[in-house]
């Protein structure tokens, strides 16, 4: 697992471009079971449509985003358990090298059905600026590329496609880097997440 020995990296990336992309990010047995477990809620019927907008703004539209959410909590399970303590650790280490006073994070399983995208965004609510590090982890072992699917950065002067592989890691500012999941055609499963300072 590659999140231990590459957190300088990371926060080398962040700092330069703004996002990070990290493969073998974790055991390949913990990959399996998170992915295990969110299509097991999904067949649970526990995962909601994702809304967009914070609090009495939050509404579901699916020409916006198609996708499905759990948010975890401590507890759920073993495997999850031990990302959100992965997260935590990238945290300590985001704050130790970058100076960024993130205090928490919070994370959810996506599910993107057949068909399904998420429009142009930045991350960052209109009325809150505490997310300040988005987190995307992939879970799909058996991703082609006819699949689409990809989470497209929309930097300066150009585009940068990012297929969601299993078991790799994408990192962004979360206010500065606009994005978007391009439709995809297989279900598409992955946990996102924030690392949030005070509000
Ligand atoms: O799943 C992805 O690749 C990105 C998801 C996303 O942009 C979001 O949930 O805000
Ligand atoms: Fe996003």
């Amino acid at each position: 697992m590659n999140l231990l020995t590459s957190q300088q990296r990371i926060c080398t990336d962040l700092s330069n471009q703004g996002w990070s992309v990290l493969d073998n990010c974790l055991e390949p047995e913990l990959i399996r079971q998170l992915a295990q477990e969110c299509r097991n809620q999904h067949a649970l019927g526990s995962l909601q449509d994702a809304g967009i907008g914070r609090a009495e703004q939050r509404s579901v539209q699916k020409l916006v985003r198609g996708d499905q959410i759990l948010w975890l909590e401590t507890g759920m399970s073993a495997a999850t358990d031990m990302y959100l303590t992965a997260m935590d650790t990238l945290r300590q280490s985001l704050n130790e090298q970058l100076y960024l006073g993130l205090e928490s994070s919070e994370n959810h399983f996506a599910v993107y059905p057949p068909d399904s995208f998420y429009q142009k965004h930045v991350d960052r609510f209109r009325d809150s600026d505490s997310r300040t590090i988005s987190s995307v982890l992939y879970l799909n072992p058996e991703w082609q590329p006819e699949h689409g699917g990809e989470l497209r950065l929309h930097l300066n002067d150009q585009q940068f496609d990012i297929a969601p592989l299993a078991n790799r890691l994408v990192l962004f500012i979360s206010a500065d880097i606009w994005h978007e999941v391009l439709p995809t055609k297989a279900e598409r499963l992955s946990l996102t997440g924030w690392f949030k300072r005070r509000a």
